[in-house]
């Protein structure tokens, strides 16, 4: 009789629990939902911060500038318990120095990156150690040779005049409206064909054809951001099941060793019929000697090379003026002050010439190599420009040793490390209160003279021994684009588009950048 009568008390007691559980569950929930809201960062158990990462990946830039400013310059991402991801994101200037520079040996790009890089073969951005060292010392040599750096200038200046602007000319007769980060995309591969490769394809005319080359380059970036988000594991089975962006990569990876064989067999026979050639690829093939120990077969090494640097080059350009174009036309300030530059440039070049401009067929003026040098004012607006939109806004390194970065914080190996160089353009403690502004003039000093001390601070060509080696040639192929273009156009960027970018290792915007061109009135 005694188990009945407690079981009716228990009953009795605990009649209200579902609903009390319920209730419990409830409460948690709504904290957790109010707490994620109102929270920038938090590792949770068992997911870490997958939510907060989900959330946000749409303006993953604005989101680590925010995270910057409300939690501190250096956190802790922690990935999902099963796929044992640790991510250590930092836009502290100390520690990027450190980590690029001061001990530059214990950072590596890591296996795990490296791996995600394979889909553009061995070329020097995917390698490390003994062949990026033999890389990199021919490179720096072949990129200071001098017969190189004027025919990188040559070739981007005969570019603009043979085809960007004669695209823009046949937009302005349309009265069309162009996608300008689609146009800079047709000259940044064009013009990096021609300098690298020697022969441009022809991707920018005024009919916007399509070509197979840049597609696949388009698919290998894609890919290369995907899998840089997830665990290996989860892209390895991706690539295996062959779905997803994974099922483009074997087609894509075919179609850039089919146009990087031609190219090589093309410039072999125009070294061999005694054509002077001053392309990157000619002068690699004309140094057999120093090529000797690059551990790669020589066609492999010159196929890999130089898709390795139209792919650095190609992106990062179209992206430099593009958000250039961008700032310009929300800023007339500036763009009057660069109008007023050309203007004085070239009304003292022409009275130095009795007259004469250059003038292109249809009436369109260029700058000669020597103007360009001259254009300080432009050279410090491209540099602020990639200052608040620098075209690789993040950067990856693992770690080999425990270390401890400058701020004081410990890292270990397994961790990778995200440095932001879009944050970075943005922290008021380097760049001041007027940071979010588009001010060239941060620049320059009181003789217009671009500051030492502003190159310092920016990390947009990154620093130390693995810097950018196509600096200078980048200048090359931007500032003949840009002089010639808002000399002789007008640009006016279409008003309520979305300007939001893409997640991707490249800053571009998610739907390009539409605008208006119409010829100045001289
Ligand atoms: C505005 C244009 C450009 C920007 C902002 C830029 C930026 C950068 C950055 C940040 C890095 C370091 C990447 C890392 O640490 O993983 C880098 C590396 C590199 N860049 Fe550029 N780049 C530009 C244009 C070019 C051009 C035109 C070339 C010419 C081919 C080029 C060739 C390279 C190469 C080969 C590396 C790898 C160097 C190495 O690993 O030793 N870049 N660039």
């Amino acid at each position: 009789m005694i188990f009945p009568s407690i079981l009716a008390s228990l009953e009795y007691h605990f009649r209200g629990w579902p609903e009390l559980s319920l209730a419990f569950l409830c409460y948690l929930c709504i904290r957790w939902y109010l707490n994620f809201k109102n929270q920038v960062l938090a590792n949770f158990p068992i997911v870490g911060a997958l939510p907060y990462i989900l959330k946000n990946f749409h303006r993953l830039h604005d989101w680590y500038t925010e995270l910057a400013s409300k939690v501190g310059y250096s956190y802790l991402f922690k990935g999902p318990i099963f796929g044992g991801q640790m991510i250590f994101l930092t836009c502290d200037p100390r520690n990027v120095e450190y980590i690029l520079k001061k001990n530059f040996s214990n950072f590596p790009k890591g296996q795990k990156f490296l791996e995600t890089l394979q889909v553009l073969g061995q070329g020097i951005i995917s390698v490390e150690t003994e062949t990026w060292h033999h890389q990199r010392k021919l490179a720096s040599k072949m990129f200071a040779a001098k017969e190189f750096r004027s025919f990188a200038a040559f070739a981007s200046q005969k570019l603009v005049e043979d085809a960007l602007l004669p695209t823009l000319d046949h937009v302005h007769a349309q009265a069309s409206v162009i996608d300008l980060q689609n146009l800079f995309l047709r000259y940044a591969f064009d013009s990096s064909c021609a300098i690298i490769l020697g022969r441009s394809p022809g991707f920018l005319s005024p009919s916007f054809p399509s070509n197979e080359f840049s597609e696949a380059m388009d698919v290998a970036r894609e890919i290369i951001f995907n899998r840089n988000m997830m665990p290996s594991r989860w892209w390895k089975l991706l690539r295996w099941l062959g779905i997803g962006a994974e099922r483009k990569v074997p087609g894509a990876i075919k179609a850039m060793d089919r146009y990087t064989s031609h190219y090589v067999s093309l410039m072999r026979e125009d070294l061999q019929r005694g054509v002077e050639a001053n392309c990157l690829l000619a002068i690699y093939m004309n140094s057999q000697e120093e090529r000797k120990d690059a551990l790669l077969d020589e066609d492999e090494f010159l196929k890999d090379t130089s898709l390795a640097l139209v792919y650095a080059g190609r992106d990062t350009v179209a992206s430099g003026l593009t958000y250039f174009f961008y700032l310009i036309s929300k800023t007339p300030r500036v763009e009057n002050k660069l109008l007023e530059e050309l203007r004085l440039l070239r009304a003292i070049k022409n009275t130095k010439r009795n007259g004469c401009g250059r003038k292109h067929v249809d009436g369109v003026e260029m700058f000669d190599l020597e103007e360009l040098r001259e254009l300080t004012y432009l050279e410090a607006a491209l540099y602020e420009s990639m200052r608040l939109y620098p075209p690789s806004p993040l950067n990856l390194k693992s770690v080999l040793q425990e270390d401890v970065l400058p701020d004081g914080s410990v890292v270990r190996p397994g961790m990778q490390i995200i440095y932001s160089t879009y944050a970075m353009g943005r922290l008021k403690s380097i760049w001041g209160e007027d940071c979010l502004e588009f001010k060239p003039e941060r620049w320059l000093d009181d003789n217009g003279h671009l500051k030492a001390e502003a190159k310092l601070k920016f990390f947009g060509f990154s620093i130390g021994p693995r810097n950018c080696i196509g600096k200078e040639m980048a200048f090359a192929q931007m500032k003949p684009a840009a002089a010639a273009m808002l000399f002789n156009f007008q640009v006016q960027v279409l008003e309520g588009q979305s300007i939001s970018p893409k997640p991707s290792t490249v800053l571009q915007l998610k739907h390009g950048l539409k605008a208006r061109i119409t010829r100045r009135i001289s």
